[in-house]
Parts: structure tokens; C-alpha cells; sequence
């Protein structure tokens, strides 16, 4: 049966304003990230800075809590990476560069990446960090100055230090006032989120009032 989905106007707008910001060439890459407060607090930065795209190696489901991300994890494409060797040689192949994020004595100051070019940024395990095979074929390795007692900083706040970083160099390269993802796939992720938006708000009953648009056609399966 073909329902037609209504969606606020409001919050339409709100979906539509948000990707014409994302930045569909800066990634983020969470290898063996295993802790769900940090897993969600990364997902919550990295929509606040824009990123569409966040990879994951864990073998399990990303361990995300709603109550952190506070649904940032909705607006967001999250992927899990099966073959990690296949994968950075696919983006790279993409044209990507990899910039793994280590305390290793050659690594560069963070500050130092231009962040404007197409990357993928790989954060690494709460214990273990990056991996060496990571380290091995990442196009840059980059570090946080510390200077207290302690050696390294928690995975998410490293992670926001640099998204930051970037999206700071990126707004002054005017990244952020003109569409940066594909026509196509904005509106694939139109309807997608849409949909959520839809469902959310008709299981709370508050799909009603006078703005509502129409987001197109929805196929229900018959019961
Ligand atoms: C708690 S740290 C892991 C520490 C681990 N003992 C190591 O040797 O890397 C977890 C992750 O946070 C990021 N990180 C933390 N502090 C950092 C820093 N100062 N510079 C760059 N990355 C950092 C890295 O991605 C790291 O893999």
C-alpha cells in the first residue's frame, strides 16, 4: 500500500540546511574504538563539525548510547569496515589521504595538516592505540602536544581537538557556505532522515498542523 510521508516543513528545512553543510570529503575512521561513551561522544562532534561519514572496525554492533549522542547518530552514515587493508586502499584510491593520529616521534603537529584536502582522520583504541599496520600505510601521523604527566589524552577529545581544527580551516575556505555532497545523495538522505523524523514524531502523535510537506512516496507492506 502507498502512503504518502508528511513531514513538518520545519524540520524539512532543518534536515535540508544541515547538508548543505556536511563535508563529505573529511572522514573519520574508528579503528577498534570499543567504548560506547566515547564511541557516542565522537559521533555527537563529528555532526557538529559536519562529517557525513564515520567508519568503524569493531567486529560487533558500534556500541552507541542515544542518551550521549543525543541522535546524532541519525544524521550521520555509519559503516563498518570489514577488510581494513581493502579499505585504505579503496579510499585511497579515492583520492584520500590517511591521517593517523599517534604519539609516535615522527608524527606532525596537528595543526600542521591542511585540513581542507579530502581525509580520512583514523582515531585509535582506548588501550592500544592505532594500529602498526594503520601507522604503516597512513599517508600522515599526527599528534596532540601534551606536556603534562599524563601521555595521552581520552580517544573524544582528541578527536574534537582535530575535527575542530579542521572545521576551523574549512570555514575559512568558504567550505561550509556552499553544498559540498551530491545532488543524488542529498536527496537520498533527504527522504531517509525524513522518514525517521516522520516515524518519531507519529509515535509520539505530534504529526499534525498546517505546515506539513509532502516527502514523497512510501511503500507499507501489506500486514
Ligand atoms: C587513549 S589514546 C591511546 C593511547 C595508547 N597508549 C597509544 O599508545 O596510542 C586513544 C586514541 O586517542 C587518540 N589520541 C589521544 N591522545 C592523542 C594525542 N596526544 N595525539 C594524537 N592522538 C591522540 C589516538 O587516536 C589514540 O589512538
Amino acid at each position: 500500500m502507498d502512503k504518502t510521508l508528511l513531514i513538518q516543513e520545519k524540520r524539512l528545512l532543518r534536515i535540508k540546511e544541515c547538508l548543505q553543510k556536511r563535508q563529505p570529503d573529511l572522514r573519520l575512521y574508528l579503528e577498534n574504538v570499543q567504548n560506547h561513551h566515547n564511541v557516542s561522544a565522537i559521533i555527537r562532534t563529528a555532526d557538529a563539525v559536519g562529517i557525513l561519514h564515520i567508519y568503524y572496525s569493531l567486529q560487533k554492533n558500534l556500541p552507541v548510547n542515544d542518551a550521549i549522542t543525543c541522535g546524532a547518530h541519525k544524521w550521520v552514515i555509519l559503516e563498518k569496515v570489514e577488510d581494513q587493508a581493502d579499505f585504505l586502499k579503496k579510499m585511497k584510491s579515492q583520492g584520500f589521504q590517511i591521517v593517523a593520529t599517534a604519539l609516535t616521534p615522527d608524527a606532525i603537529d596537528f595543526r600542521d595538516i591542511d585540513y581542507t584536502r579530502p581525509l580520512v582522520i583514523v582515531m585509535g583504541n582506548e588501550l592500544e592505540g592505532i594500529s602498526e599496520e594503520l601507522k604503516n600505510k597512513a599517508d600522515i601521523i599526527c599528534k596532540i602536544p601534551m606536556h603534562g604527566m599524563v601521555q595521552s589524552l581520552n580517544v573524544s577529545v582528541a578527536t574534537a581537538l582535530i575535527l575542530y581544527e579542521a572545521q576551523r580551516q574549512r570555514e575559512q575556505k568558504g567550505f561550509y557556505s556552499k553544498k559540498r555532497i551530491s545532488s543524488e545523495l542529498e536527496a537520498e538522505l533527504i527522504k531517509k532522515w525524513g522518514i525517521y523524523e516522520v516515524l518519531k514524531k507519529k509515535s509520539r502523535g505530534r504529526l499534525k498542523g498546517s505546515c506539513l510537506c509532502d516527502l514523497g512516496k512510501v511503500c507499507f507492506k501489506k500486514e
